[in-house]
């Protein structure tokens, strides 16, 4: 039986009668309860709010997402990354960027769109499964198709980006828009990849002399990025007709840099080995390619007669074609150049601390002389000479036999990368034969490691409008 306590006329008291009988009471312990609950929901949510020895906790304040397709000429890519409030990489699971990757590239389905399109669907399956269903429409999805899709013209590489649009649009859940799904042109690949590795280095915001210079080696062209004194910036030629011009202004961690950067076509590696068998081979036979092979080089819908001289491979004498093939003596109109009659950039504090990424590590690693499972290796120019002249000298059988991690494809030609990787760091770029440079695959950051390539700068630019 429930007691009630009695009020004066005899009716039991209720719960509202001493809600009543109490209310001053009450009144004088609820009201500042209120108001200070009142003043912490009205406060601003400002970074600061988390901040601790100067940096935000990743906990607090909103993430942001961005999911970057890297359609370059030999492979599929696509990264996945988280970033806090203050643009710092958070992880995502274990690690810290989402990266998976597929061969071939878009361009290998140069005929048909649709193919070109479904080969990166597997890919966006991998990168919803790391995105939060509830963030998934507010975060952007970009696709940067580099060398392979530049070098098969406007018509047919238009035609295999709508189709990566009209898939984008129909089967993904991430922000799209037409215009985030471009052919990039090789001075903007340059410039992201230069900010990708100075911020994974803590270099963004320092002054010019402090960031490092950047090279990366791709399948189909080459770029080189280093920042300039703002008054050597002033100084730059105007670059010749439908050319990018050389230099870019970058506003980034408060600090505005001005980049020289440039991207040569037809220089990637695998695009090289056409031009060096153009420049050498008037005879029908290559010396830059390893004793016993037989065949021809396939390129961008090409054919070049590969085989080699009866004798092989001479080191010095690819060496000339490669020189040939850069052109490194043709009219330079600047004050100075690097090869085919670009200007150089003019070197300075920023190019002194070279990364040199993608194919300068996969063949270094190969021809043995840089660890595979590194992710930066400490190397000269002279270390792919070395490596150049032992592998010239070398048949295609006991090349295999040397090189177990070459694939086959690539055997008759581990001479001709060498002699090219160290005549485009050394003739065509000025670098000292004995100037120490870092070969980087990735860069280590925040207890983990990043991929060293472009699509992170992309996502900083997308992550920080
Ligand atoms: O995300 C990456 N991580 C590590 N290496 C990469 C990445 N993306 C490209 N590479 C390197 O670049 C080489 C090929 O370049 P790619 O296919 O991107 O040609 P492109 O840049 O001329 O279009 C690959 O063999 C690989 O070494
Ligand atoms: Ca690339």
């Amino acid at each position: 039986m429930r007691r009630y306590s009695a009020l004066p006329g005899g009716r039991p008291e209720t719960l509202a009668d001493r809600v009543h009988r109490y209310r001053g009471v009450l009144l004088v312990i609820l009201a500042p309860l209120a108001l200070v609950s009142l003043v912490l929901l009205l406060m601003p949510r400002s970074p600061a709010a988390g901040r601790r020895w100067g940096r935000v906790d990743s906990t607090v304040g909103p993430k942001k997402y961005a999911v970057i397709f890297d359609a370059g000429s030999s492979g599929s890519r696509v990264h996945v990354f988280c970033f806090d409030a203050n643009l710092d990489l958070v992880h995502i699971g274990d690690d810290i960027e989402l990266f998976v990757q597929k061969k071939p590239g878009l361009s290998a389905y140069a005929n048909d769109p649709q193919d070109a399109a479904k080969s990166i669907v597997s890919l966006l399956e991998d990168a919803k499964r790391v995105v939060p269903a509830e963030l998934r429409d507010q975060t952007p999805v970009r696709v940067g198709a580099t060398a392979g899709l530049r070098a098969l013209g406007t018509e047919k590489s238009e035609q295999i980006l709508q189709a990566v649009r009209d898939l984008l649009r129909e089967k993904s859940s991430f922000k799209n828009q037409p215009d985030w799904v471009t052919v990039l042109d090789g001075t903007q690949e340059g410039a992201y990849e230069w900010v990708t590795i100075n911020y994974l280095l803590g270099k963004l915001g320092k002054t010019f002399a402090d960031t490092v210079g950047v090279v990366d080696l791709g399948g189909g062209s080459v770029q080189m990025a280093y920042a300039i004194a703002e008054n050597d910036a002033g100084k730059a030629p105007k670059p010749s007709e439908g050319e990018d011009s050389y230099v870019k202004k970058l506003f980034l961690k408060g600090t505005t840099y001005y980049l020289y950067v440039h991207s040569y076509l037809h220089y990637g590696l695998l695009a090289a080995r056409a031009e060096i068998l153009k420049a050498g081979n008037s005879k029908g036979y290559s010396y830059c390619t390893l004793e016993g092979h037989q065949g021809q080089y396939k390129y961008g819908g090409d054919t070049f007669e590969a085989s080699a001289s009866s004798s092989g491979a001479s080191y010095s004498k690819c060496r000339a074609n490669a020189v040939k093939a850069l052109k490194v003596d043709e009219a330079c109109t600047h004050m100075k150049c690097s090869f085919g009659g670009i200007w150089n950039g003019g070197g300075g504090a920023g190019q002194k601390n070279l990364f040199v990424a993608s194919f300068f590590f996969d063949r270094a690693a190969e021809a043995g002389f840089v660890n595979p499972n590194a992710a930066v290796a400490k190397v000269k120019p002279s270390d792919f000479e070395k490596a150049a002249k032992r592998a010239c000298k070398l048949n295609v059988r006991d090349a295999q036999a040397a090189y177990p991690d070459v694939r086959k494809g690539n055997i008759p030609y581990i001479c001709m990368d060498l002699v090219y990787q160290y005549t485009l760091l050394v003739d065509g770029f000025g670098v000292g034969s004995n100037q120490e440079m870092t070969l980087v695959k990735k860069v280590p950051y925040s207890n983990a490691f990043v991929e060293a390539a472009w699509p992170l700068g992309s996502a900083i630019e997308v992550a920080s409008s």
